[in-house]
C-alpha cells in the first residue's frame, strides 16, 4: 500500500474528497479534478492521495466499522477514519493539528469481529453482497475479494503509430517501466510509479491507458481493414481508438454516443492517436439509428451499466444509488440491443458488452434479444472475471445475422 504515512496537508485532502463524494454524491474522477486542479501537487504525492482515497472508498464501511464514523460524517470525523486507516496498515498516524483519536479498545473489539464478517471484511454493501451471492452462487465469494484490490495500470499500444516492443523501449527511455501482459497481445502492464500522461510517449498517441479486459472486448469486435464499422455507445472512445487501429486506418468507423462532450474527447483523442477514419455522430433520436438501418459489418454495443466489474476503480458505484438504478439499466440495454441491432447487416456480427460481473445485464440480456430475435445466432460469448484475470470484470458476447 503506502511506505510512509500521508502528510498532514495530503490527509486533509483525501477527507474532502471523501465528503464530496460521499456526502454530496459527485462521481469520484470529478472530486479529484475539482480537488486537485488548483493544488500544485508533485505526481508521487498525487499517487499517494488517489490510492489511499481508492483504498478507503473499496473497503469503506470496513473502515467506517472500525473507526465508529457513518459516511456522512466524514467532514466531521473524517480524521479519526484517517488515523484507523494508518493504524490498519500498520502506519503512523500522520500529524494532522486537530485530529480525533482512536479508542483501542473499542478498536480492537471492533477488528476482531470485522475478521468473522467476511463481506464486510471485503468492504461489500449488503445489497451488493444480497445481489453477488444470488446471482453468481459460489463464484461471488472470490469475486467479492478480486474486487477489494487496488487496479493494476495497462496501456494499450496503438498499433497505428508502432508495436508493443517499440512502446516499451520508447517508455523506458522515459524511466516508464512496463512488463508484457499474457493472453493480451496489445497490453502492458505499467510496473513503476510513474506519471503516464506527462510522457513524451504519450503526447505523441503512442498508447492509450485502457484495461487488459477493456483490450479483450475492443479485440473481439476483429474489425478489418475497409470494413464499415459502428461504435454505438463510444464514449470517449476508449474501445473505439482500438477498433480504429484494427482497421489500420481504412474504412469507415462510426463513433455515437448521447453526450456530446464525450465525443469532442473522442474526437481530440482520435487526432493524437492518428485515428483518421473516425467520424463521430450524436444520437439525437430514434432516427439517427434508424437511417443506418443494415449498414455495418460490425456494431459494437458497450452499453451504460451498474459498473459492478469495475468496482477497482470506480468503487464509489457501491456507496451510490447503483441498486436502485439497476433494474432502469437493464431496461436500457434492452431497449439499445433491440433498437441498436438493426444496425447490423445481414452476415454483420454484433458485439454486446457491459463492464458488469452481473448476469442480469449480460447473458439473460443476449438469451430475451435471442428469443425475440431469430435472424440473430449466438456465436460466442465471455464472462471476463476480476478473480481468473486480476484485469477489470467485463462480458461480451457476439452475435451474427443470420438473414
Ligand atoms: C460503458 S460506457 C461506454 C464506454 C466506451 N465504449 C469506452 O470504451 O470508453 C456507455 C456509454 O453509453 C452512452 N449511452 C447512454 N445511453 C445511450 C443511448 N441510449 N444510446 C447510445 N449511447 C448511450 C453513455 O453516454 C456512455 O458513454
Amino acid at each position: 500500500m503506502l511506505k510512509f504515512s500521508l502528510s498532514a496537508s495530503s490527509t486533509q485532502l483525501v477527507i474532502n474528497v471523501l465528503d464530496l463524494v460521499l456526502s454530496r454524491g459527485k462521481p469520484l474522477d470529478r472530486a479529484y479534478s475539482e480537488f486537485f486542479s488548483g493544488q500544485r501537487l508533485e505526481s508521487e504525492e498525487l499517487a499517494r492521495i488517489t490510492i489511499v482515497t481508492g483504498d478507503i472508498l473499496r473497503r469503506l464501511n470496513l473502515y467506517c466499522y472500525l473507526a465508529s464514523v457513518e459516511p456522512e460524517e466524514i467532514e466531521r470525523l473524517g480524521s479519526r477514519l484517517l488515523n484507523v486507516w494508518h493504524q490498519f496498515h500498520d502506519l503512523e498516524l500522520p500529524k494532522l493539528e486537530y485530529s480525533l483519536p482512536i479508542d483501542q479498545k473499542e478498536y480492537a473489539i471492533r477488528l476482531e469481529e470485522a475478521k468473522q464478517n467476511e463481506a464486510l471484511w471485503d468492504g461489500c454493501p449488503e445489497w451488493l453482497d444480497e445481489l453477488g451471492q444470488k446471482s453468481l452462487g459460489d463464484s461471488w465469494a472470490a469475486e467479492r475479494k478480486a474486487l477489494t484490490f487496488m487496479p493494476k495500470r495497462y496501456l494499450r499500444v496503438n498499433e497505428l503509430k508502432g508495436n508493443r516492443e517499440e512502446l516499451a523501449t520508447a517508455l523506458l527511455a522515459e524511466h516508464i517501466t512496463t512488463k508484457q501482459v499474457d493472453g493480451v497481445d496489445s497490453a502492458l502492464e505499467v510496473t513503476s510509479n510513474s506519471a503516464l500522461f506527462r510522457s513524451e510517449t504519450f503526447k505523441k498517441g503512442l498508447f492509450e491507458q485502457q484495461d487488459a479486459g477493456s483490450q479483450l472486448v475492443a479485440a473481439a469486435v476483429d474489425a478489418q481493414p475497409g470494413m464499415r464499422v459502428i461504435d454505438a455507445c463510444a464514449g470517449a472512445g476508449g474501445k473505439t481508438l482500438h477498433i480504429a487501429a484494427q482497421m489500420q486506418g481504412k474504412g469507415r468507423l462510426l463513433a455515437m454516443d448521447v453526450e456530446q462532450w464525450k465525443l469532442d474527447a473522442l474526437k481530440q483523442r482520435a487526432r493524437r492517436n492518428g485515428a483518421h477514419n473516425v467520424e463521430t455522430r450524436i444520437i439525437a433520436s430514434s432516427k439517427t439509428i434508424k437511417r443506418l438501418k443494415l449498414s455495418a459489418d460490425r456494431v459494437l454495443l458497450d452499453v451504460p451499466c451498474s459498473g459492478l466489474g469495475v468496482l477497482k476503480r470506480n468503487p464509489d458505484a457501491k456507496w451510490r444509488d447503483t441498486s436502485e438504478r439497476l433494474p432502469v439499466l437493464i431496461n436500457l440495454q434492452k431497449e439499445i440491443l433491440q433498437s441498436y441491432s438493426r444496425m447490423v447487416k445481414p452476415g454483420g456480427i454484433l458485439i454486446y458488452a457491459t463492464c458488469s460481473i452481473m448476469p442480469q445485464e449480460n447473458r439473460e440480456q443476449v438469451d430475451l434479444f435471442l428469443e425475440n430475435n431469430s435472424d440473430f445466432r449466438l456465436i460466442e460469448d465471455e464472462n471476463i472475471s476480476p478473480a481468473k484475470t486480476g484485469f477489470d470484470g467485463f462480458y461480451l458476447a457476439k452475435l451474427e445475422r443470420v438473414s
